[in-house]
């Protein structure tokens, strides 16, 4: 899939937003990836996921043995990127804020991993993922994403796979531009938000 295709795919599925979001990091954008309205689309995931694992075999990680994505955004690309590579795939989720590997899924010490997420804005999700699966003496080796909106920037602390860049503007709280300023900020994403008690 060439650049536009993807960026075609994510404008033809309503996932290309315009307004003032409060991203992951902190940091606020006059433009979100809502990755969840292009996942509601098998085929569309398939497409977009199939070229992500073509991907990864030809930068060189096709010897890798687990994919670990980092939820929510991650599980869904993950999955499917694994299924496309033939591997297993798991996820970490979030306890009291921090990455943890649970229900039962295991990594062995020979195991190569590669961490599969959907967006990567600043790599602090890569990177908290990475922190907590080698606490658990996890190898890994690699990650991929489908969209990395730093342009090549972010540093994820491991070499990164990504589908497509699209560099996109992105601002501390106290630096916004006054036409982002002038529009009440919302937060789409999962981190920091209220968990079931
Ligand atoms: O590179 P970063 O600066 O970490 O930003 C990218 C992260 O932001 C989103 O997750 P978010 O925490 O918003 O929640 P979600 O996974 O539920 O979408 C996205 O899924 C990535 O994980
Ligand atoms: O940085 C983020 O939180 C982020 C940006 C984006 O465009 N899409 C997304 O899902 N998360
Ligand atoms: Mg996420």
């Amino acid at each position: 899939m060439t650049r536009d295709d993807v960026l075609a795919v994510f404008r033809e599925c309503g996932a290309m937003l315009e307004g003032h979001f409060i991203l992951s990091s902190g940091l606020r954008s006059p433009v979100f990836l809502q990755k969840a309205k292009v996942f509601q689309y098998p085929a569309q995931t398939e497409k977009l996921c199939k070229a992500l694992a073509a991907k990864i075999h030809a930068d060189g990680f096709g010897d890798v043995t687990k994919v670990v994505s980092p939820a929510i955004g991650g599980i869904i690309p993950g999955y499917e990127t694994a299924r496309h590579l033939n591997l297993p795939a798991l996820y970490t989720e979030r306890v009291d804020g921090k990455f943890e590997l649970r229900r039962g899924f295991e990594i062995a010490p020979d195991d190569k991993v590669i961490v599969v997420e959907d967006i990567v804005s600043t790599g602090l999700s890569i990177r908290e993922c990475v922190a907590a699966l080698r606490d658990i003496g996890a190898n890994v080796v690699a990650a991929a994403c489908l969209i990395d909106r730093s342009g090549g920037e972010a540093d994820v602390g491991v070499p990164l796979v990504s589908l497509i860049e699209y560099k996109v503007p992105a601002y501390p709280a106290d630096q916004l531009p006054p036409e982002l300023a002038a529009i009440p900020a919302i937060k789409p994403g999962s981190r920091g938000i209220q968990g079931v008690k």
